[in-house]
């Protein structure tokens, strides 16, 4: 879904990303984590090139990015939305507006942009929002209309870049658990940035530990398909033996 290969990134002197490798599969959801100044959000800016690699390669969907340009990169960027830290709203446009900007763009008629702002809205169940302006939302509501505004283009990816760290803990779980809906019902590989181990740990199917700009480990947290609530015998196991191994007699 995700292929870079051996890519790096330079800022004047600074070497950010050096020569880094990694694959992210369809429907995974994928976390960076690392010390700050590590290279996170450059890694990720790097996906969908708002940050153009010195060297290598950027795959996304089958399409090799970094030997596109112009019309053709703006297509193939649709399909990768991103989230943001401080949601990126414009302040003097309402919420459906602020949705809306993704469409207008695309050429589909004025009818069919409506229905699909508001299915976007009620699908991060803000519906009822939609004339209010972006202060007059709590941060996870801003939040919310940050990633109907990302869904509108029905992207395959969705990058985030520390979603969660404006936000109070039970508004982050609120967050989570919209992240985890759009992977799991409507199939959207997701990759996110962030420095909370606790974010991390809790919604990530495999985690890449960056290190000075390299890859230093990339560990499975949750393997999918494995169905973590069904398989209740084995939860057991596991909190029995957190990973030991058992005499099975
Ligand atoms: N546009 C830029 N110009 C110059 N230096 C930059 C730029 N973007 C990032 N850097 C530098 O590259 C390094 C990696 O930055 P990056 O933001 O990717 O790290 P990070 O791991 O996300 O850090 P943090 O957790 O603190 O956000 C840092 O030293 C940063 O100062």
């Amino acid at each position: 879904m995700i292929k870079l290969n051996r890519v790096s990134k330079r800022f004047a002197q600074f070497q950010a990303i050096k020569e880094l490798s990694l694959e992210i599969n369809s429907g995974e959801i994928h976390g960076i984590i690392g010390a700050s100044g590590a290279g996170k959000s450059t890694l990720l800016r790097l996906m969908n090139l708002l940050e153009i690699p010195d060297e290598g390669e950027v795959e996304v969907n089958a399409q090799i990015l970094t030997k596109m340009s112009g019309k053709k990169l703006r297509e193939a960027r649709k399909s990768i939305g991103m989230i943001f830290q401080h949601f990126n709203l414009i302040s003097n446009k309402t919420v459906y507006d602020n949705v809306a900007v993704s469409l207008e763009l695309t050429r589909s008629p004025k009818e069919e942009q409506k229905k699909r702002v508001l299915e976007c809205l009620s699908f991060v169940g803000l519906a009822e929002l939609k004339d209010k302006y972006p202060a007059q939302l709590s941060g996870g509501q801003k939040q919310r209309v940050a990633i109907a505004r990302a869904l509108a283009n029905k992207p395959q990816v969705l990058l985030c870049d520390e979603p969660t760290s404006s936000l109070d803990s039970n508004t982050t779980a609120d967050l989570l658990k919209v992240l985890e809906d759009i992977n799991q019902h409507l199939g959207v590989t997701i990759v996110i940035v962030s420095h909370e181990m606790e974010v991390i740990k809790s919604i990530c199917n495999r985690v890449t530990v960056l290190e000075n700009g390299s890859l230093y480990q990339t560990v499975t947290t949750k393997p999918k398909g494995v169905q973590m609530k069904e398989n209740r015998a084995q939860y057991f196991v596991d909190q029995l033996t957190e990973g030991e191994e058992i005499d099975n007699a």
